[in-house]
């Protein structure tokens, strides 16, 4: 070890000297790497890890780190790299944003972090090991490494509105502006869920029969090949079946869209009936000139029996001079392609349809499901029939994969100067990269739309099966990504709990498993030093819904006077929301599915119970109870049958 200290941040600073080392290291580059992978059994060269701690230009702490062989007899088995400094980071109180981690990312996670970008890569994780902190760092460093990908930007998809914005402040943090946010339902440009949907409707509208589906759909909205007449100067002019048939084919090849092959074959018709037009006019030259000959042949004859002389010498009184010239065929084609006549014919043939109504014929017509979809039972094709024409959820990625199948109608507009707002501004923008978090909520049509963002497939999905709340059945990854997928996607995961205190991640083992999981919950890398505690409230009392709401607004009031300039947050069943809403005051009152990725420093989970009998609900209680980051309070409604 040759004494020599490098120090690695947020961003790089050179030195003056462009010769020499630079006076701080970007956290991304690889010379700062061992900063976040040694250990004292593995010291890669490093004799000791230091953190500063700043608050503004203020030092606010110091963590010294030996990694010498005392230190290593030492090393606990959890492996936590600068514990000092991380534990100080998990004490925090949280502000309801996210902070970044470039201080403190741990060996399993800068692994992940670093790992190639020319993969799928599934990123499985138990609740608040880090997963969405991962993600975020990864796309800072994948834009910092590889400047092609920067080129077209990342895209972050997240659960929730109120998610993406927990998560905004990361990236900019990380000085990242080339990225665009959100949501599978907010991913199409000018397209909203316009409705809720029935668990049932939205599983069966997930499933990964409907990309072919819809492909086979819109490849019949292709015409058949038929005679086409269009009237040019008064005269009737048909190109013939078999002449439309050549056409449609080449139209066709090369795999266009739908709509780029309707563009080519109205070329392709237009130059055909001026072809038809230029050889009907040679046609009828030639019977001109027959004609002509005929009656120059009578006169000569009769001239000749009239003066006695010889015939003349074959000539047929001059050349008659009518063929079309280029221009004259360029005008005529021009006359057609502006000929509203025209264009009605060619309409009549093919409609031109725009996505959304060609999918609203399609959802509606039991006839053309079974046709394209022959997948679905008839009791799913009723069903589907059956729902209402406003958009739901569900209808987003089959209006993508639609849309995507019959193509562009026009060169769409780009909007906006910076990157960003151009790639959101189309719906076919192509990303260098995707992240997507809560990616085990993701139905095969949504990852088929994730895929059609990014088909190089780059792509860095993390999630957690034993927290999906989504009506697919998904439990496993293989199953979630596999119809989409296949085998081409990497896996790895993490382990540590870095979130929610071993006081509290004590409780939720029989939680997972009654989900019905075999995992274990992940290890938690800290204790809070406070126990969970339950508020018991008599399931038989008159007014239940009163009696919680009290419970709930004084377990609030308690905990946010604890945790003075930190956060609270209440979970609770679907149905009980409106109400504790009206009595919690600022705090957030959440379903399991909007806590999702959400964070606070106590939270009140109130009737576990009527969260755990939702849909999915065991999963959802276990996102539930592992929200908080230093206090569980559980608002228990007891045995006694429930009312209100
Ligand atoms: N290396 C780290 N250094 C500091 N804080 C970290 C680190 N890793 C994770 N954390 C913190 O742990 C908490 C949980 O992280 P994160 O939200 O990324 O977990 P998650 O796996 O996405 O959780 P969930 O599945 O519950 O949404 C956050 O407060 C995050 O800042």
């Amino acid at each position: 070890m040759g004494g020599e200290t490098r120090h690695v941040g947020r961003v790089g600073i050179p030195a003056a000297d462009d010769d020499a080392d630079p006076l701080v290291l970007d956290w991304r580059a690889e010379g700062a790497r061992a900063f976040y992978t040694a250990t004292a059994r593995e010291p890669q060269g490093l004799a000791r890890r230091r953190h500063v701690r700043i608050a503004g230009d203020r030092v606010t702490g110091v963590d010294d780190e030996p990694l010498d062989d005392a230190a290593a007899r030492a090393q606990g088995e959890d492996g936590l790299v600068g514990e000092g400094a991380l534990l100080a980071a998990l004490s925090e109180r949280r502000t309801g944003r996210m902070g970044t981690a470039v201080a403190t990312l741990q060996a399993e996670q800068d692994a992940i972090v670093r790992a190639p970008a020319d993969r799928t890569l599934v990123v499985q994780g138990g609740p608040g090991t880090g997963k969405t902190v991962v993600a975020l760092h990864r796309v800072a460093y994948l834009l910092f490494t590889h400047p092609h990908l920067a080129e077209r930007g990342v895209l972050l998809l997240g659960p929730s509105p109120r998610f993406l914005e927990y998560v905004a402040q990361v990236l900019s943090a990380l000085g990242e502006t080339a990225v665009v946010s959100a949501t599978c339902d907010t991913l199409v440009p000018g397209v909203a869920p316009e409705r809720g949907e029935a668990r049932d409707v939205a599983e069966i509208k997930g499933r990964a029969l409907w990309q072919d589906a819809v492909t086979r759909y819109a490849d019949s909205l292709v015409p058949d090949a038929r005679a086409l007449t269009v009237r040019l100067d008064g005269e009737p002019l048909t190109l013939r079946a078999a002449r439309v048939a050549q056409v449609l084919r080449a139209a066709r090849a090369g795999g266009r869209s739908v709509l780029a092959a309707r563009r080519r074959a109205v070329d392709l018709v237009l130059d055909a009936l001026v072809d038809e037009a230029a050889a009907r006019h040679a046609e009828m030259l030639d019977r001109v000139e027959e004609g002509f000959e005929d009656v120059l042949g009578t006169v000569d004859a009769r001239l000749a029996a009239a003066d006695d002389r010889a015939p003349t010498t074959g000539a047929r009184g001059g050349d008659v001079d009518g063929e079309l010239t280029d221009d004259d065929l360029d005008r005529m084609r021009d006359d057609l392609a502006h000929d509203p006549a025209v264009a009605a014919v060619l309409d009549a043939w093919w409609p031109v349809v725009d996505a959304r109504t060609a999918l609203a014929d399609l959802l509606r017509d039991a006839a053309l499901l079974a046709r394209h979809a022959p997948g679905l039972s008839p009791a799913e094709a009723r069903r589907v029939v059956a729902e209402p024409a406003a958009l739901a959820p569900s209808d987003v990625p089959l209006l993508d994969a639609l849309a995507d199948a019959l193509g562009t109608p026009d060169a769409p507009a780009e909007q906006g100067e910076f990157l960003a707002d151009r790639a959101a501004s189309r719906r076919d923008w192509v990303y260098g990269h995707v992240v997507v978090d809560e990616a085990q909520e993701l139905s095969p049509m949504q990852w088929h739309m994730v895929l059609r963002r990014c088909p190089t497939r780059s792509v860095t999905a993390v999630g957690d099966v034993d927290q999906t709340e989504a009506p697919h059945r998904h439990t496993d990854w293989a199953d979630a990504v596999g119809p989409v997928l296949g085998e081409r996607w990497h896996r790895a995961d993490l382990t540590i709990c870095y979130r929610t205190p071993r006081e509290v991640m004590a409780l939720v083992g029989p939680v997972l498993r009654a989900a019905g999981s075999r995992n274990e919950p992940p290890r938690a890398a800290r204790d809070a030093g406070v126990e969970p505690r339950d508020v018991v409230v008599p399931g038989s009392a008159p007014d239940l819904a009163g009696r919680l709401g009290t419970a709930v607004a004084a377990e609030v009031a308690r905990l946010a006077a604890r945790y003075e300039g930190g956060t609270v947050g209440v979970v609770a069943p679907a149905r009980r929301l409106a109400a504790l809403r009206a009595v919690a005051g600022d705090v957030p009152v959440l379903g399991a599915t909007e806590a999702k990725g959400l964070e606070w420093d106590a939270v009140v989970v109130v009737d576990p119970d009527g969260i755990a009998a939702e849909p999915r609900g065991w999963n959802g209680l276990y996102v539930a109870m592992t929200r908080c980051t230093q206090e569980l309070v559980r608002v228990v409604v007891d045995a006694a049958p429930a009312a209100g």
